[in-house]
């Protein structure tokens, strides 16, 4: 060992290097060993690597000897190996062969009790653990998994984990059965991260319980080496299976609860919607929209109404009136027809009902179905209790209808308004009696309450109108100014994050303001829509909405006036033409009538002419005639007879054929007719 020291003469300091020079000792107990001197000088790299073998003898010297000696023994040529390494390398062979066997026992060891373990887990999980699985579509599944996000993983300070920030998929066909939830509350560009538990098993302790649960890949990991935590993340959809230690799935039931129950508290300020989706002709509620609840008082018509329609929606509900419908066999269902023009708040006042009782919507828009057992499916596919709303209703039965309208306008002056119903109509195939089938056949579902919308009431079939169908209709129409004095107070009294929405006006004053801006609107004149479209333009300015209602007013009225009158315009231009069209038939059917007479009169005359001369004779000439020989006689009198039968039967002929597209229109006229009365009829 040398020391060297160096003084750091300008700041006092001394800095010592001690180095060490390891004198490399090899045991040399055979004596075959002196055969490879003379011996070169050990490889200083192989050295430094690896200190711990170059001769420090790491284990005992009694404990080398006897281990090298087994070597000895096992492996021929083991002696010799050795005093080349330790002589060449200067590696301590006897010492890498104890350390790798240590190595290895260990390893072996670690698979054992690794086995062991899994048999144990496999046997606990048996004999003293109970289970519930959960399919990967099901609701309640995200309900787990979100109560395990909220409950478990923060407080157990989770490390593993999956993070998600959109809710909502693209609609690729790989997605199409993938649970797709839409929450309209985070109303923020970048939506939160939420954190969920990824593949695995996650433990906690529940009302003094061990669980696990357990999320099961659909697919084996990315590397079969690596832990499926590390895998890619769970797309959604992925089975659950909970665990709890005893031999009773009680505890888990009553976990199951608490997720449900937790769902339900987060969801209750907001109201679920579910759209219907129809692609590839697989059709489902897969969307589910989380929409504030929208209050009743905010949606503005005949309070009177408003008031009966909550109350016997109500009683509807109640375990009472089941109770009675049941015990006297009456169909526990319930139908309402919202009908008006369009922007009177049909869908507004569905959604608020909806949210009222606290009942998940189903929505339905009527004019995209294209066949009814679409909608058997979806209305089969509904809760037992929910509201379902069908949206334009009025387009039942609308493919017939338009069918026929466009064979009716098969004419060359049609301008294409017809037309371009019928094209937009096509798609909606869903029939009458189908839809009436499905809302009360025998397979129909009880305890639900559909709401029907339509602007166009007054074309809606009396069966489908008709009560146990639709139990009361409501009007929503054009805005009273009672209900613009309030929809005005609901504008710009209240607060927003604390701040009076109009600050310098006292309750009063707004009062004041509102029946101003009431009486600046005529009555029921303007839509909801309208109105409420205004007072968005002076958001926060209550002055300036009541002062610039009657110049509004005025703009409006002048410009819904002039669409009124182009619509009667173009309406009474139809009817022009549709009169138009009538006239033409009517002649075309005299002319017909008139050719039908001339002929019968021509046929007549030439019959009285044969019976002058030689009546046989005449007949045959005649028969001849008939059978299409006139011209093969050659003669003049033939020929101008066959001229004149070609001309008859080419008369005959047109007239048959107007005939009959006459008779096929009037059967095909008769054919819809029928089916309307059938469709009548049936129900
Ligand atoms: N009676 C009303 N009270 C309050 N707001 C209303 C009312 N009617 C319409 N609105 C407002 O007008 C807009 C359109 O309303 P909504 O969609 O409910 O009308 P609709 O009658 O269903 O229309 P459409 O027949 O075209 O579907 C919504 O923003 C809604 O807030």
């Amino acid at each position: 060992m040398t020391t060297s020291g160096l003084r750091n003469r300008d700041h006092g300091l001394t800095l010592t290097t001690t180095t060490t020079t390891t004198t490399t000792t090899t045991k040399n107990n055979n004596s075959n060993t002196t055969d490879f001197a003379p011996r070169a000088m050990p490889s200083p790299g192989i050295a430094n690597l690896l200190p711990q073998l170059n001769g420090t003898p790491i284990l005992g010297e009694e404990a080398r000897s006897s281990i090298q000696d087994i070597l000895k023994r096992i492996i021929p040529g083991w002696a010799a190996i050795d005093a080349f390494y330790s002589s060449w390398l200067n590696l301590d062979l006897t010492t890498l062969a104890a350390v790798l066997t240590v190595f290895g026992t260990v390893g072996s060891a670690v698979r054992d009790l690794r086995d062991v373990s899994l048999k144990l887990y496999w046997w606990i999980t048996t004999f003293f653990t109970a289970s519930i699985s959960i399919n990967g579509n099901d609701r309640l599944n995200r309900e787990v998994i979100n109560w395990l996000g909220a409950n478990v993983l923060t407080r157990q300070g989770t490390r593993i984990l999956t993070a998600s920030s959109e809710t909502i998929n693209n609609d690729s066909w790989s997605w199409r059965y993938r649970p797709v939830e839409r929450t309209d509350y985070h109303h923020e560009k970048r939506l939160p991260v939420t954190y969920l538990p990824t593949f695995g098993t996650t433990w906690f302790i529940h009302k003094y319980r061990l669980f696990m649960v357990k999320r099961i890949p659909k697919t084996s990991a990315y590397r079969a080496d690596m832990p499926e935590e590390f895998a890619s993340a769970p797309r959604g959809d992925e089975p659950l299976v909970i665990m709890c230690l005893g031999r009773s799935v009680d505890p888990i039931k009553g976990f199951l609860d608490t997720c449900r129950s937790f769902a339900d508290a987060q969801r209750e300020s907001f109201t679920t919607v579910r759209a219907a989706r129809s692609e590839y002709n697989m059709e489902c509620w897969d969307t589910t929209i989380l929409r504030p609840i929208r209050p009743i008082e905010t949606v503005h018509f005949d309070e009177k109404l408003k008031a009966e329609l909550v109350s016997d929606i109500r009683s509807y509900l109640d375990v009472s009136t089941r109770k009675f419908y049941n015990a006297r066999g009456i169909p526990y269902r319930r139908g309402y027809l919202l009908h008006g023009p369009p922007g009177t708040g049909k869908t507004s006042l569905s959604l608020a009902l909806a949210g009222h009782f606290g009942l998940d919507l189903y929505i339905l828009h009527i004019p995209s179905v294209r066949e009814d057992r679409e909608v058997e499916k979806l209305f089969t596919a509904l809760p037992p209790q929910c509201l379902i709303l069908l949206e334009d209703i009025d387009a039942v039965g609308m493919k017939r209808r338009a069918l026929k309208d466009a064979d009716e306008a098969d004419d060359s002056d049609s301008d294409g308004d017809d037309d371009d119903v019928a094209e937009r109509l096509t798609h909606c195939r869903c029939t009458l009696s189908g839809l009436l089938n499905i809302l009360d056949g025998v397979a129909a579902q009880e305890g639900r309450i559909v709401l029907m919308t339509s602007n166009v009431a007054d074309s809606l079939d009396p069966a489908l109108v008709r009560p146990g169908r639709i139990d009361r209709i409501i009007y929503l129409g054009e805005i009273s100014r009672e209900s613009a004095r309030l929809m005005f107070l609901r504008m710009y009294d209240g607060e927003e994050d604390g701040v009076s929405v109009v600050r310098d006006k006292s309750g009063a004053e707004l009062a004041a303001l509102a029946s101003e801006f009431a009486a600046g609107i005529a009555e029921r004149y303007f839509t909801p829509a309208q109105v409420q479209g205004f007072l968005l333009r002076y958001r926060g300015d209550a002055v300036g909405a009541a002062r610039e209602v009657r110049r509004w007013a005025e703009e409006e009225g002048r410009v819904m006036e002039e669409a009124r009158a182009k619509s009667r315009r173009v309406a009474e231009a139809r009817a022009r033409r549709k009169e138009r069209r009538k006239e033409r038939r009517r002649a075309r059917k005299a002319e017909d009538a008139e050719r039908a007479l001339a002929l019968a009169e021509r046929r007549k005359r030439k019959g009285a002419g044969a019976g002058g001369g030689d009546n046989e004779e005449a007949n045959e000439e005649a028969e001849g005639e008939e059978e299409g020989q006139g011209e093969i006689n050659g003669t003049k009198e033939c020929k101008v007879n066959g001229e004149k039968k070609g001309e008859a039967e080419n008369g005959e002929m047109t007239g048959r054929e107007e005939e009959k597209k006459e008779s096929g229109e009037k059967e095909n006229g008769d054919k819809s007719e029928a089916v309307e009365a059938k469709e009548n009829g049936e129900t």
